[in-house]
C-alpha cells in the first residue's frame, strides 16, 4: 500500500562543503517540492557522497542552510533524521542476521507496533526479490543481494526523504529496474528522493545537479570552515 505524504519542502541554500581542508564545493543550492527529484553527477571526487552526507546531517556544512518547510534543518536535527532514509556507500547489513531478522531490525526501531512492522518487511522483502532469502545470513548474501537487502530497507522503514548514494551499484538491470518502479511510486506518494549515481537511471521528471560546477580551485585555510566539516555523531 502506498501511503500518501504530506506536501513539504527541502532547500539547500548557498551550501558549501570542507574536507581535508580542501573546498569540496560551495555556492550550491536547489529546492524539492512534494514528489521532488535530484540526481547528483559528477566525477569522482566532486562531492556527492559528501553532498549527501551533508544533507542526511552527517556532516555539517561549511556554509549555508538547509531548510524543511522553510525551517532550518539545524535546529530539530532528530526531526530530520525522522523523515529521512540515508543508504551509503557501506552496506548495512548485519553479518549475523538473516535478510529478514536484518529488515525487522529496521522496520522496528521506525514502528514500534509489531503487525504494522512485519507487514512492511514483508511486502519489502517480495518487492525486492528477496523473499526466498529471507532465512540466509547476511554474510552469505553477494554483493547484489545485499545492496537490495539495503533498498529494502525503504520499504520496510518508510520516511518521507530518500538520500541515496550510488543506489544502483552491484545491482543487475532487473533490480535495477524494479529500484527505478519502486523510486516512481515513493515520489508518486509525495516522497523525494536525492540520489548519486554513474549509471543510467530512469526517473522523469528529475533534476541533475553537477557537482565540478561548484568546485573550488583554491585551497581554503579559514578555521571556523575548517571546523564546519567535521563528522555528526550519530
Ligand atoms: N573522510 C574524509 N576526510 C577527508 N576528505 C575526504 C573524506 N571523504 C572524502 N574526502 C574528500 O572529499 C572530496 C569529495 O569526496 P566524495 O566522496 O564526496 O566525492 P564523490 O563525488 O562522491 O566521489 P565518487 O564518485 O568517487 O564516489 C574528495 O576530494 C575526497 O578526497
Amino acid at each position: 500500500m502506498v501511503r500518501a505524504m504530506s506536501d513539504s519542502t527541502f532547500s539547500a541554500k548557498d551550501l558549501a562543503c570542507v574536507r581535508g581542508g580542501r573546498v569540496v564545493f560551495a555556492g550550491l543550492g536547489f529546492s524539492l517540492a512534494t514528489g521532488g527529484a535530484l540526481v547528483l553527477l559528477g566525477p569522482n571526487g566532486s562531492g556527492k557522497s559528501s553532498l549527501l552526507r551533508v544533507l542526511a546531517g552527517l556532516l555539517k556544512p561549511a556554509h549555508g542552510l538547509l531548510a524543511w518547510d522553510g525551517q532550518p534543518v539545524a535546529e530539530d536535527p532528530e526531526a530530520h533524521a525522522a523523515r529521512t532514509h540515508y543508504l551509503g556507500h557501506h552496506d548495512a547489513v548485519k553479518p549475523v542476521l538473516s535478510v529478514a531478522e536484518n529488515l525487522r531490525f529496521w522496520a522496528h526501531l521506525h514502528d514500534p507496533h509489531a503487525e504494522r512492522a512485519g507487514r512492511a518487511v514483508d511486502a519489502a522483502l517480495a518487492r525486492f526479490g528477496l523473499a526466498r532469502l529471507a532465512t540466509i545470513p547476511g554474510k552469505m548474501l553477494s554483493a547484489g543481494q545485499k545492496r537490495r537487502t539495503n533498498l529494502a530497507r525503504l520499504l520496510a522503514a518508510p520516511s518521507p526523504l530518500w538520500l541515496l548514494d550510488e543506489p544502483t551499484t552491484a545491482l543487475d538491470r532487473a533490480s535495477i529496474k524494479v529500484l527505478e518502479d519502486v523510486l516512481a511510486e515513493h515520489r508518486a506518494a509525495g516522497g523525494m528522493v536525492v540520489l548519486s549515481t554513474h549509471a543510467d537511471i530512469n526517473m522523469p521528471g528529475a533534476r541533475e545537479l553537477h557537482l565540478d560546477r561548484f568546485s573550488v580551485a583554491e585551497e581554503f585555510d579559514e578555521p571556523a570552515a575548517l571546523a564546519g566539516g567535521s563528522e555528526v555523531a550519530r
